[in-house]
C-alpha cells in the first residue's frame, strides 16, 4: 500500500504544531519538510531550528526535501533532529556517492530529487546505495503547481532502475501537484510515497483526503 507524506509547504504557517497534529490523527504516514533556501529554488522556507522545534510535537517520521545549492553543509543539522529520509537534489552537488555516504553514516536514509528535466539515468552507477529516488512532478519551489504528466513514465523508470541493481529496500517517491484528479497514474505506475500539500492541507476533510490518495477501502 502507498504512504501518503503531507508537505508542510502548504500548511498554516502561523500554527505549524497544531497543523501537524492535526493531519498525524487524520492518518499521515510521513510528515514531508521542505527546506528551500532561496537559491536552488526562488523561495524560502525554515532550517533545521524550525524542524527541531516540531520534532516534540509528532511521532510521525520526518521526510525533509533539501531544495539548497550545497546540502552537504545541513547533514550534521539534521542527523541530530531524528530525521528519517534526508534528500538532496542531483543537481545540487557533484558528489552524490559521496553525500550519500556521509547521510547513512550519519544515521539517516539516503534520498536524491530529480528536477522534471534530469533524466533517471543519472542515478544508474549509485542506484544500489539509495533509499529514495524523489521523482519531482513540478519544478521545485512552491505548492499548488500542476502535475507535469511526464513524471508517470518516471516513476515506473525509477521503479525499474531499482530492481533492476537489486535494491528492494529502496522506495520511489512523487512530489507535485499530486490530488484526486492525477492520483491513480501515481499509484498504478507504481509509486511508494506520495507527497501531497495543497491537495491534503486545502481539503475540507483531510482525513477523507488522506484516505482517497492512499487509496483505502
Ligand atoms: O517540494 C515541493 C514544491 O517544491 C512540494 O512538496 C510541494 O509542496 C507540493 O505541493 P502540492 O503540489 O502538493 O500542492
Amino acid at each position: 500500500m502507498v504512504k501518503i507524506a503531507p508537505s508542510m509547504l502548504s500548511a498554516d504557517f502561523s500554527k505549524l504544531a497544531a497543523e501537524i497534529k492535526e493531519i498525524e490523527e487524520a492518518g499521515a504516514d510521513l510528515l514531508h519538510i521542505d527546506v528551500m533556501d532561496g537559491h536552488f529554488v526562488p523561495n524560502l522556507t525554515f532550517g533545521a531550528p524550525v524542524v527541531q522545534a516540531l520534532r516534540a510535537h509528532t511521532a510521525l517520521p520526518f521526510d525533509v526535501h533539501l531544495m539548497v545549492t550545497n546540502p552537504e553543509d545541513y547533514v550534521e543539522s539534521f542527523a541530530t533532529i531524528g530525521v528519517e529520509y534526508f534528500t538532496f537534489h542531483a543537481e545540487a552537488t557533484a558528489h552524490m556517492h559521496r553525500l550519500i555516504q556521509t547521510i547513512k553514516e550519519h544515521g539517516m536514509k539516503a534520498g536524491v530529487s530529480l528536477n522534471p528535466s534530469t533524466p533517471v539515468a543519472v542515478l544508474e552507477d549509485i542506484a544500489a546505495d539509495l533509499d529514495m529516488i524523489l521523482v519531482m512532478s513540478v519544478n521545485p519551489g512552491f505548492g499548488g503547481q500542476s502535475f507535469i504528466p511526464h513524471a508517470v513514465r518516471k516513476i515506473q523508470k525509477a521503479k525499474n532502475l531499482l530492481e533492476f541493481v537489486g535494491n528492494k529496500d529502496a522506495v520511489v517517491e512523487v512530489d507535485g501537484g499530486v490530488n484526486g484528479k492525477t492520483v491513480e497514474a501515481v499509484r498504478n505506475a507504481g509509486a511508494d510515497i506520495l507527497v501531497a500539500g495543497s491537495a491534503v492541507f486545502g481539503a475540507d476533510d483531510r482525513k477523507a483526503m488522506i484516505h482517497l490518495l492512499r487509496g483505502d477501502k
